[in-house]
């Protein structure tokens, strides 16, 4: 048996295919957050990067989806848990039924509590306990929710659920009517968030009539002679609503006098709703085929795939049922997306805009969603999808229909950040942070250092005839190449960081790595750069094979490149920060940075490509001590065929990088003064000097528990001294109790 499942409560099967992969021991962060989300928990995980976070959301994920699903194929249609799981008794508290109701009303485990986060269709429930015969009955309802509308009456079993649309059902809603056989007049008052509105059902004289906060606002309705002899249920029914509804439970607002609550009702006048399971009533739907149960947002479509291929592998041997689980990601027809959909789909692993497009055109249903997982959390909500997120987050039911709550999870390695507290604050329940070491960090396994690019020292680039091609950022400036001018400098930057690539890989013999530029264009340069010297990506062979990764390059051949890289058919990828998060590719020996990015997260990002599941890899950053002018396209077609070399307060598209800044900022946000080289490139001894292959395990295997030991160790050590003393001071007690004895 595996440690997944010994241990952390991994199903048998998904433990069986994660043992396959040859991962024997969860790492730190799977074993702390995998069983907080199968016990329900909302979680925040940070954790280093290649620390397995991918594992410790889908993990649980696939396994609670799988439950459900194989409960209802086995007929278990009702709730998993709460009080309603077994059948309602003639003594047991009146609820609104988990089975009678529409499927977009999500109902809490104490029956009490509704909720419908559809803005179009009104969602209901009637209760499981019905009244007939004589008798004054009467129920409250509170509306929670401070948007929605509610409506509220009595039915009888044959009603629609969406209260007061056919003559079987009497209700008095939010926009102050009355409601029934699709008729709607004006009747008491509006009513909101907070008030409390009763319905009081006399069935002595068969009239209905409603209060609000206590106040009578008189007759509403008689009761049809072919109605008179049904039982009658009480029913809510809203759109976007919360709703608490009191059966006599908690003190009423007001009780008409002669009335007692449904709780309360005589025995022979109760009447028990027939109706057993969703789906046995002729309104309840099941769960339609495109409303999954969980959806994972990830910032790149790469990264999307990735975890799709993920959570595959984790269900080769997850049966009967099958989990069924799509990707949605832009740039490929829709068409086939929505088609897929509609054959039915489980899990969702998608990027905002596609998702945020079906999700509007009611191709996607989120009324069944039981996990909404937002991975790379951060790094969604710096390229702007905050509202998004909100935005579906306040569309997901907060309770689900089996009775379980909506759980988010939250993972990056550069959560701490305030914009994803803010959210976790906002929208998440009660969230525990898994944070293994409290702030953002660089793996152990990645030794990063800075290659100085000084064009003051290394004059190379003034007699240099063959070069990389440069941004033409300095296309119209005069350039004089044994002039020290600020553009002049800035250029030869340029000159020398492409002889530097080419020189880092000679020096540290690279065969594989992950080369990232600042621009797509930086990255096609640097392509052709490489194809100029006998590279490129038709030459599988060549020390210099690549093939290129950025947002102008259409999907087909963005999955194609990255394939071929991580099958090692070429040797390097260069490719923009849109390869930064995420991209797992085992064994990954260097990164490069070509330019420090400007965002400090991206930097720990990019050298986390590296130093993944316990590998050693190097980064090495080439950081120019001058500024260097470079695109920064503000003009409306983001760059395409923008020639604009002014600066961006001159209205133009470029701007003055200093990346020593940027280096700054990266060091005090970690906490650490990063080592620097030159131009020799002698990366600075410490303690992985000699004693490391980059791409291959640490010598010395660290377990998976180490960061525990770490942490407890002093408390043990504390420990072993107070053992110590109070073993030294019983033997001293005992010594000189016998000396005592002895001199007496
Ligand atoms: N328990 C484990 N045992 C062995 N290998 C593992 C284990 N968990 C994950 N891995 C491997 O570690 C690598 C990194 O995992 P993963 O991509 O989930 O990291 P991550 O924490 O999400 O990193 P990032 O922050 O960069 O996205 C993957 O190759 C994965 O297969």
């Amino acid at each position: 048996m595996n440690a997944f499942e010994t241990e952390l409560g991994v199903q048998p099967e998904i433990a069986r295919a994660v043992d396959e992969m040859g991962w024997l021991l969860p790492t730190d962060v799977q074993g702390e957050a995998i069983p907080m989300i199968l016990g329900g928990g909302d979680v925040l995980m940070a954790a280093e990067t290649g620390s397995g976070k991918t594992g410790a959301f889908c993990l649980p994920i696939l396994q609670i989806v799988h439950e459900t699903l194989r409960d209802i194929q086995e007929g278990n249609k009702g709730p998993r848990s709460g009080k309603q799981a077994s059948a309602s008794t003639a003594e047991s508290p009146v609820q609104l039924s988990f089975h009678d109701r529409l499927h977009g009303l999500a109902i809490d485990t104490d029956g009490l509590t509704c909720q419908s986060r559809d803005q179009r269709i009104w969602n209901g429930a009637r209760s499981t306990k019905g009244v007939k015969g004589k008798g004054k009955y009467y129920y409250e309802i509170t509306q929670t929710d401070p948007n929605g509308i509610a409506r509220m009456g009595w039915s009888v079993p044959a009603a629609q659920l969406d209260l007061g649309n056919d003559n079987q059902g009497f209700g008095y809603g939010g926009t102050g009517k009355k409601a029934f056989g699709k008729q709607f007049d004006d009747y008491g008052e509006t009513f909101g968030v907070n008030d409390v509105v009763g319905s009081l059902l006399d069935l002595d004289q068969m009239r209905i009539r409603f209060f609000k906060n206590g106040k009578d606002l008189g007759h509403a309705f008689d009761i049809p002679r072919p109605l008179q002899e049904k039982p009658f249920f009480a029913h809510v029914c809203m759109k976007s609503c919360d709703v608490r509804v009191n059966f006599g439970g908690q003190p009423f607002k007001s009780l008409p006098s002669g009335a007692v609550s449904i709780d309360s009702a005589p025995k022979e006048c109760v009447v028990e709703s027939q109706v057993k399971g969703i789906g046995s009533n002729a309104a309840a739907k099941q769960r339609p085929p495109n409303a999954p149960l969980a959806i994972i947002m990830e910032p790149s479509r790469e990264l999307a795939q990735q975890t799709s291929n993920q959570i595959q592998s984790f269900q080769k041997y997850l049966d009967n049922p099958r989990v069924r689980e799509l990707v949605i990601i832009g740039g490929v027809a829709v068409g086939e997306q929505t088609r897929i959909l509609h054959q039915g789909v489980d899990i969702i692993v998608a990027t905002p805009g596609r998702l945020d497009e079906l999700i509007s055109s009611g191709e996607i249903d989120l009324t069944h969603m039981r996990f909404f997982i937002l991975d790379e959390a951060d790094g969604l909500l710096s390229q702007g999808y905050k509202d998004l997120v909100m935005k579906l987050h306040s569309r997901m039911p907060s309770v689900t229909l089996d009775g379980k709550r909506l759980q988010m999870i939250v993972c990056s390695a550069t959560l701490h950040n305030f914009e994803v507290k803010k959210l976790a604050d906002s929208i998440m329940h009660f969230p525990t942070w898994v944070d293994l070491k409290g702030q953002d960090a660089v793996p152990e396994t990645v030794h990063h250092v800075i290659c100085v690019v000084d064009p003051k020292k290394n004059t190379v680039w003034r007699g240099l005839r063959n070069h990389i091609k440069t941004d033409d950022v300095h296309l119209n400036d005069q350039l004089n190449f044994q002039s020290d001018s600020k553009d002049t400098l800035s250029e030869a930057v340029k000159i020398l960081k492409g002889e530097f690539c080419l020189q880092a890989i000679e020096r540290f013999k690279m065969d594989r790595a992950l080369i990232f530029c600042r621009t797509k264009l930086d990255c096609d340069n640097l392509e052709r750069y490489f194809i100029k010297q006998g590279g490129g990506p038709k030459v599988n062979n060549h020390r210099l094979s690549c093939v290129c990764l950025h947002s102008d390059r259409n999907p087909d051949e963005r999955q194609r490149n990255l394939e071929k890289f991580k099958a090692n058919q070429v040797r390097f990828l260069i490719c923009t920060d849109v390869a930064a998060r995420g991209i797992d590719v085992s064994g990954l020996p260097f990164v490069i940075n070509m330019t420090l990015p400007d965002e400090k997260e991206s930097y720990i990002h990019r050298i986390g490509r590296v130093g993944r599941a316990e590998r050693m890899g190097l980064a090495i950053s080439f950081v120019s001590t001058v500024p260097e002018k470079v695109w920064y396209h503000t003009c409306p077609n983001k760059g395409k065929n923008c020639h604009n070399t002014k600066l961006v307060e001159q209205h133009g598209c470029c701007k003055w990088y200093t990346e020593m800044t940027y280096l700054a900022d990266i060091e005090e946000h970690l906490g650490v003064t990063i080592s620097q080289t030159d131009d020799k490139m002698d990366v600075p001894v410490d303690e992985f000097d000699g004693k490391v292959v980059y791409g291959e395990r640490r010598k010395q295997e660290v377990s998976a528990s180490k960061g525990h030991v770490d942490s407890l160790a002093p408390t043990v050590s504390e420990l072993v001294e107070l053992e110590k003393r109070v073993q030294t001071s019983f033997f001293a007690l005992r010594n000189s109790r016998n000396i005592l004895a002895a001199s007496s």
